[in-house]
């Protein structure tokens, strides 16, 4: 399920700094054969019956205490077997790793809880299994037991638990000591609404007080928003590695010039709208866009592009919401958020959130666009809702010039 281990005595911090991981040369091997039986051969034999692939080739980076470093990559990358590797939960076929201090991974929530033990049963069991001590776990317990607010439900067995009831349980058993590298595999956040938002508070405390992180994400805006560093991995090996935003922003070229073409044009229904049933939760309520004529996809009949997004908050917490336009084919052109700008949404009168945007004479030459909306919390981390690629409009320029936006500019 996930793990921790001490990583203390293995040299990392010996005169080197602030290192707390460091990988080196890490490679690793996965052995397929033919048929169980070529497998059970191979143990008797001297011949290899099998097929080598390298999910990970000679991998090396550092982390240092306080960093975060996003990890990205298509499918297939080798991302996981490189956080698995980092757990331990997945031994090497080449290179090294050496850890200073606690690890903690949090990667396949839950996984390991026997389902006939109680909660609180496999909170010592699953606690042995990532050094917390009978008697730390004494000690730990009512904290553990809060966090995950399962209350009288600790003392049946796990087997009758939902999932999010199980992994609010891993998760607060995991967190419940700060590691000193915290390794998470795409959740950032497991559960609904609340509990991710507890859960986005624990690790970003954890993080303010030096504790390095290491997140694979398919989300870039989780990556921008948390890491300082991203190492992009492509077949297994290491294509990019350093400040964020250059490396996200190779990845994403090399994204866009895969996937293109892109999204279908011509629909107007509310695609990747969220599935969740409403739970009377954050959501977004509506999405509009001005003075859009008729046509499919609806020809934008004014200058200005002015949008309109009604959402849906969480109690008296202030929502931040975001807007991005895309090219209906290609690439994507803007993302806008309230809390990038200080721009907070308006409450209205029916306790709903409301922001209007304008684009003053939408700077765009004539073509395709969809727009999505994004509705986050209070701090702009957690994602409680998302409409992408929601509404095309059409939109002819005034400019006749070729190109997709005209940039500010000054002739002398
Ligand atoms: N147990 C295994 N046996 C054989 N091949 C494996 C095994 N696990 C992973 N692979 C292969 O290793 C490569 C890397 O897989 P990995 O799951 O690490 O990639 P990933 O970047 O996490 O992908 P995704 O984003 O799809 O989760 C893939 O080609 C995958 O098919």
């Amino acid at each position: 399920m996930t793990g921790s281990c001490d990583g203390g005595g293995n040299g990392v911090g010996n005169g080197v700094g602030d290192v707390v991981l460091r990988v080196q040369g890490l490679s690793k091997e996965y052995r397929l054969y033919a048929s169980p039986r070529e497998r059970f051969k191979a143990l008797f034999g001297s011949r290899a019956r099998h097929h080598s692939h390298w999910a990970l080739r000679d991998v090396s980076f550092e982390l240092r205490r306080g960093q975060c470093l996003g990890v990205v990559g298509d499918n297939g990358a080798g991302k996981s077997s490189l956080l698995k590797l980092l757990a331990g939960t997945l031994q090497p076929s080449a290179g090294r790793i050496e850890r200073q201090g606690r690890v903690t991974a949090i990667l396949e929530l839950g996984a390991g809880f026997h389902p006939d033990f109680s909660g609180r049963d496999n909170l010592y069991f699953g606690g042995s299994l990532i050094g917390i001590s009978h008697a730390a776990m004494a000690r730990l317990e009512s904290a553990i037991v809060a966090f995950s607010e399962l209350g009288e439900a600790l003392d049946r067995p796990v087997k009758t638990y939902s999932s999010g009831m199980t992994v609010r349980l891993a998760f607060a058993l995991v967190t419940a000591i700060q590691p000193d590298v915290l390794i998470i595999d795409e959740a950032l956040a497991v559960g609904d609404q609340h509990f991710q938002k507890k859960c986005v508070a624990r690790i970003t405390q954890f993080r303010e007080r030096g504790c390095a992180i290491l997140f694979c994400s398919h989300s870039p805006y989780h990556v921008r928003s948390l890491c300082d560093r991203a190492l992009w991995l492509a077949a297994g090996s290491v294509r990019a590695l350093g400040a964020t935003e250059p490396v996200l922003g190779a990845y994403e070229m090399h994204s866009r010039l895969r996937s293109a073409p892109a999204a279908p044009v011509g629909t107007s229904a509310p695609q990747g709208l969220s599935p969740a049933p409403d739970d009377g939760g954050a959501r977004i309520l509506s999405l509009t866009l001005a003075d859009l004529g008729p046509g499919e996809p609806a020809l934008l009949e004014h200058a200005d592009l002015v949008a309109t997004i009604v959402v849906r908050g969480r109690g008296d917490e202030q929502p931040n919401i975001g807007f991005m336009i895309e090219q209906s084919r290609g690439s994507g052109i803007t993302s806008l958020a309230t809390h990038e700008e200080g721009a907070a949404p308006v409450r209205q009168a029916d306790g709903s959130w409301r922001s209007v945007l304008t684009f003053p004479a939408l700077p765009l030459h004539s073509g395709e666009y969809v727009v999505s909306a994004f509705l986050f919390d209070a701090s702009g981390l957690v994602v409680y809702d998302q409409w992408l690629q929601h509404l095309h409009f059409r939109f002819v320029s005034p400019t006749l010039m070729p190109g997709l936006v005209r940039l500010p500019h000054r002739w002398s």
